[in-house]
């Protein structure tokens, strides 16, 4: 393995480690035994993920792989679709870098293209696009003990949003949490545990697939917003707040049915790495 530069950013704390790669050519097919040790805190940098930057037209991923695309990969090595709080920081590295103006930048993922904006007080804002909710009625999501129904909404990634009465439920409510029917989601889920705060204004925890608990996670909360404003029956365009452990962010669910996620995004580290442990990771 050879010296190869890397940054680290965050997006309400949900933090991932940035690997550049313009042209396609470093990194090839990311590694997952690579992915699990740069994301492990103790051994690695640390971090929920890894997005790998590269120029739209030099992946062979998706077919329209944007102006640039974000290969994207869970703490775990797995790959997943989309994410909500990368795409920010993503960008957000992307402006530092040079790479781009401050124009609306069009970004590949693996769920579609997602334009992403720059705003005036450097929150950045995304079109998430459009949520599906394969099945209305019927999945039940169990944690510590107890069961609560759940409402599947799927970002380009799953979600299965609960209701609970609190988030500080006595022993670790985003622990290992469990879901039935297994079928429903054969890939894995992230599960998201919402109270509501007041009207419009809701607070999260999120257990993730491949990551564990996070302190926020972007599709997370938009997903989150579709559960509480059907429950809600709030018309369209219904803007909420979405509290989650590492901060806030805005989610509009537009008339057009898209959603238009808002919020912060740093890139506050960079490093090289010169030499890669990977036995036992
Ligand atoms: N933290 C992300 C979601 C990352 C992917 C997720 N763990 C999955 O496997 O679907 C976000 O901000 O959306």
């Amino acid at each position: 393995m050879s010296l190869f530069p890397w940054l680290k950013g965050h997006g309400t704390e949900n933090d991932f480690v940035i690997l550049p790669d313009p042209e396609g050519s470093v990194h090839g097919e990311l590694d997952a035994a690579l992915v699990r040790f740069l994301c492990d805190r103790h051994a690695g940098i640390g971090a929920d993920g890894v997005l790998r930057v590269v120029r739209g037209d030099k992946q062979s991923y998706v077919e329209d792989g944007g102006d640039w695309f974000m290969d994207y990969r869970n703490a775990d090595g797995s790959i997943a679709e989309m994410c909500g709080n990368g795409v920010r920081v993503f960008v957000k590295y992307l402006a530092e870098a040079g790479w781009i103006d401050g124009k609306p930048v069009r970004v590949g993922t693996r769920a579609g293209v997602k334009e992403v904006a720059q705003n005036d007080d450097g929150t950045l804002t995304v079109d998430m696009g459009e949520p599906r909710i394969p099945d209305a009625a019927g999945i039940v999501v169990e944690a510590n003990g107890h069961q609560w129904p759940a409402l599947h909404v799927d970002m380009g990634n799953p979600h299965a949003v609960a209701f609970v009465d609190s988030l500080a439920e006595p022993g670790n409510l985003c622990d290992q949490p469990t879901w039935s029917p297994v079928e429903a989601f054969p890939q894995g889920v992230n599960v998201e545990f919402v109270v509501r705060r007041g009207a419009r204004d809701v607070q999260m925890r999120v257990h993730e697939r491949g990551a564990g608990e996070t302190r926020s996670c972007g599709t997370g909360t938009c997903a989150v917003t579709v559960a509480a404003a059907r429950a809600a029956r709030d018309e369209l365009p219904v803007t909420y707040r979405v509290g989650v452990p590492g901060g806030e962010v805005t989610v509009t669910w537009r008339a057009d049915n898209h959603l238009e996620l808002t919020g912060p995004a740093v890139v506050h580290a960079r490093g090289e790495f010169d030499r890669v442990w990977l036995p036992g990771i």
